[in-house]
């Protein structure tokens, strides 16, 4: 826990992309932020180290630490293996709050009449392609990127139709149809009241419209957010890229971003 003297010291945004360890929590999206967007979901490369360098981070930060993503933590697993981290999956619909714990998933598996609506309309558009996971779907079109403009409207006239409990929430080339009631910002509020969080200051690192919530969460909380390749509304910080925050995590790890 952090020492009182450290809690009390005033926030400062523009050290925020220099927390410190004892009195800050890390909140890390994933797509877009720790790993370079690639063609396809199953085209990423977690670039060697990255998984060794999250540990030694979380380490430094008393395990207050969590990938926060709109991937299955399955999916996030296989990515960082043999890392395991506290972690929040599919936009907070899944929660590892304890890296030692079990997934807990209080959703409902995904509507099969909007599931088979999101399929027939994917199949329409060559390139669209939908990612199913369990309690939400991603309608992919980074191969085609014209049909977004198209997709976008009916995918909400879709979700709208079957009338209870969905939202569309727009990314990087992809329309990602989840249940309303969890999002990255209900993840940062569940893991501030886990012990190796409470207390301490979240700082949200994301690249995405999806990251929102949680930049709002952690500001809601006394805390930072940093946006990753672009200023996305109401953040800190803006880091260039992917590359600029795993530079910005060796920093921490080193212990020379203080
Ligand atoms: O919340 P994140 O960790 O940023 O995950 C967001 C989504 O990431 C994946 O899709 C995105 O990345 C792909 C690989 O770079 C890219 O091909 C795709 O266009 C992006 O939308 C993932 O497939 C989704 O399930 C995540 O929700």
């Amino acid at each position: 826990m952090p020492s009182s003297a450290a809690r009390a010291r005033a926030f400062d945004p523009r050290r925020a992309v220099l927390p410190d360890p004892e009195t800050h929590a890390l909140f890390l999206d994933v797509d877009g932020t720790l790993i370079d967007i690639a063609p396809h979901p199953d085209a990423v490369r977690v670039p060697p180290g990255l998984a060794g360098l999250l540990g030694d981070v979380s380490a430094r930060f008393g395990g207050a630490l969590a990938l926060v993503s709109g991937r299955t933590v399955a999916r996030l697993d296989a990515l960082f293996a043999p890392l395991v981290l506290p972690a929040a999956g599919v936009h907070g619909a899944e929660l590892r709050l304890d890296a030692s714990g079990p997934v807990a998933s209080s959703v409902q598996p995904f509507p099969e009449r909007l599931r088979q609506g999101l399929g027939e309309l994917a199949r329409r558009f060559d390139g669209v392609f939908t990612e199913d996971k369990t309690s939400a779907i991603a309608v992919h079109y980074r191969a085609a990127p014209d049909a977004g403009a198209l997709l976008g409207p009916e995918i909400a006239a879709l979700v709208e139709a079957f009338g209870r409990g969905y939202v569309v929430l727009p990314g990087q080339m992809v329309f990602e149809v989840k249940p309303a009631l969890h999002d990255k910002g209900t993840a940062v509020a569940a893991f501030l009241e886990q012990p190796a969080f409470a207390g301490r200051r979240p700082v949200f690192v994301g690249d995405d419209v999806t990251d929102e919530a949680g930049f709002a969460a952690a500001r809601a909380h006394g805390g930072a957010a940093v946006s990753v390749g672009r200023r996305l509304p109401d953040v800190d910080i803006v880091l260039a890229d992917a590359g600029a925050v795993r530079d910005w995590l060796a920093g921490l790890a080193a212990g020379t971003a203080r």
